[in-house]
C-alpha cells in the first residue's frame, strides 16, 4: 500500500526526513510513532504528493507519487493536521462541498454518503450545525468523516486523537479498529504510545528523521524466552531455580525458560506461585531501546490511554 526508499527531505540546513524506507502492507494498521518534529507530518505529506522528496521514492497504491496522484489520491482518505471547514456553515454541508469536489460517487446518492459518515464518526447529531461551534474534537472528526466519504482503501491520519477527550479518542479507535475489520489499510502518525500500542499491527518509529525501528506489533513484543512469576515465598523460589533466576524484584521472579519448564520445578518443590507468564517486551520498552534518549519525548503509555486496551493478540496481523 505504502513504500518509500531512501526518501528524505531537506528544508534549508534542516534534515527532516533522512534516508526512509517504509513499507505498508495491505490490511495493516501502521502506527507511525515519533516525537513532536521528528519529521511525521513531513513524511505523510510527502505520501500524498504535497511536498517532494530532496531524494529517494515514493509509492502508493504501487504508483510513484506525485506522479500518479491522480489515480491514487481518489483511493487514499486523509487527514492531516487541523482540516480545514468553512465556520459559517453545518458540517453536513462541508462535506456536501467536500463530496462535490471529489470523485466520491453519484450526486443523487451524496445525502446517503454524507448521513453515513456522520454517523461512523458520532456526529449524526450535530451535523445541522455551524462548524464554528464545534469544538476541536469535533472538527477533527468532521476531518475524518470528510476522509471517509469515498470509502477509501487507505486512510492517511496525521494524528487523528489529537485534540479530543478521552472519550473521543476511544471512539477514533473503535472506528478505525471497525475500518480496519472491513478491510480499510490504515496509517496513523502519533506521538502517543498508547495509541499506537492499542492500535498497531504493525510500527515505524521515527527519531530525528530516521525510522529507527520498524516491524510487526506481534514481533516486537514477542515473548523473550524469559518467564515472569510471582510468588508469596520468592526465597523458596529462588532456592529452587537457582542460576535460572534472571532478576528479582521482591516477590516477582524473572526466570530463564518456558513457563511450563519452570512450572513443573516448582510445582514438584511445592513452592507457592500466584501468577506466571512469558516475558514479553512492552512496545515501550522496544520503542526506548531503539530511539534512545529522544524517545523521551514520545508520550509513554500511561498517558492519554483513554481506557483500557482493546483487541486481542490474535486479531493483530502478523505477516
Ligand atoms: N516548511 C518547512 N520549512 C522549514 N522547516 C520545516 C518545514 N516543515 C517542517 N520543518 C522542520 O522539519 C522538522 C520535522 O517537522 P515535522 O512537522 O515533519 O515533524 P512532526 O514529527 O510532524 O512534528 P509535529 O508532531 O510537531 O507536527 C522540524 O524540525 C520542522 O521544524
Amino acid at each position: 500500500m505504502i513504500r518509500t526508499r531512501g526518501v528524505t527531505k531537506r528544508f534549508g540546513r534542516v534534515t527532516a526526513v533522512d534516508d526512509i524506507d517504509l513499507d505498508v502492507q495491505p490490511g495493516e494498521i501502521y502506527g507511525f510513532l515519533g516525537a513532536n518534529g521528528s519529521g511525521k507530518t513531513t513524511t505523510v505529506r510527502m505520501l500524498l504528493g504535497l511536498v517532494l522528496p530532496t531524494a529517494g521514492e515514493v509509492e502508493v497504491l504501487g504508483e510513484r507519487m506525485p506522479r500518479g496522484g491522480r489515480r491514487v489520491l481518489p483511493r487514499v482518505g486523509a487527514l492531516i493536521e487541523g482540516p480545514a471547514f468553512y465556520g459559517h456553515l453545518p458540517g453536513a454541508e462541508n462535506l456536501s462541498l467536500l463530496d462535490a469536489s471529489g470523485p466520491n460517487g453519484p450526486r443523487r446518492t451524496r445525502r446517503a454518503r454524507i448521513a453515513e459518515v456522520l454517523e461512523q464518526v458520532g456526529l449524526a447529531g450535530v451535523g445541522s450545525r455551524p462548524v464554528k461551534g464545534y469544538s476541536l474534537g469535533m472538527r477533527q472528526r468532521l476531518g475524518l468523516a470528510g476522509a471517509l466519504l469515498r470509502r477509501p482503501e487507505l486512510l492517511i491520519l496525521d494524528e487523528p486523537t489529537n485534540g479530543l477527550d478521552p472519550q473521543g479518542i476511544v471512539e477514533i479507535r473503535d472506528l478505525l479498529l471497525d475500518l480496519h475489520r472491513t478491510g480499510t489499510t490504515v496509517f496513523l502518525s502519533s506521538h502517543l504510545l498508547a495509541e499506537v500500542e492499542q492500535l498497531a499491527t504493525r510500527v515505524g518509529v521515527l527519531s530525528r528523521g530516521r525510522l529507527v525501528l520498524q516491524d510487526t506489533f506481534a514481533t516486537l513484543t514477542a515473548p523473550t524466552g524469559a518467564t515472569v512469576i510471582n510468588s508469596p515465598d520468592p526465597d523458596a523460589a529462588v532456592r529452587v531455580l537457582g542460576g535460572a533466576v534472571l532478576s528479582r524484584d521482591g516477590e516477582r521472579l524473572v526466570v530463564h525458560g518456558e513457563p511450563d519448564a519452570v512450572n513443573a520445578r516448582l510445582v514438584t518443590a511445592q513452592v507457592p506461585v500466584v501468577e506466571l507468564v512469558r516475558q514479553r517486551p512492552t512496545l515501550e520498552e522496544v520503542v526506548l531501546a531503539a530511539a534512545g534518549p529522544s524517545a523521551d519525548r514520545i508520550d509513554g503509555s500511561g498517558v492519554n490511554a483513554g481506557g483500557p486496551r482493546r483487541g486481542d493478540q490474535a486479531r493483530r496481523a502478523t505477516g
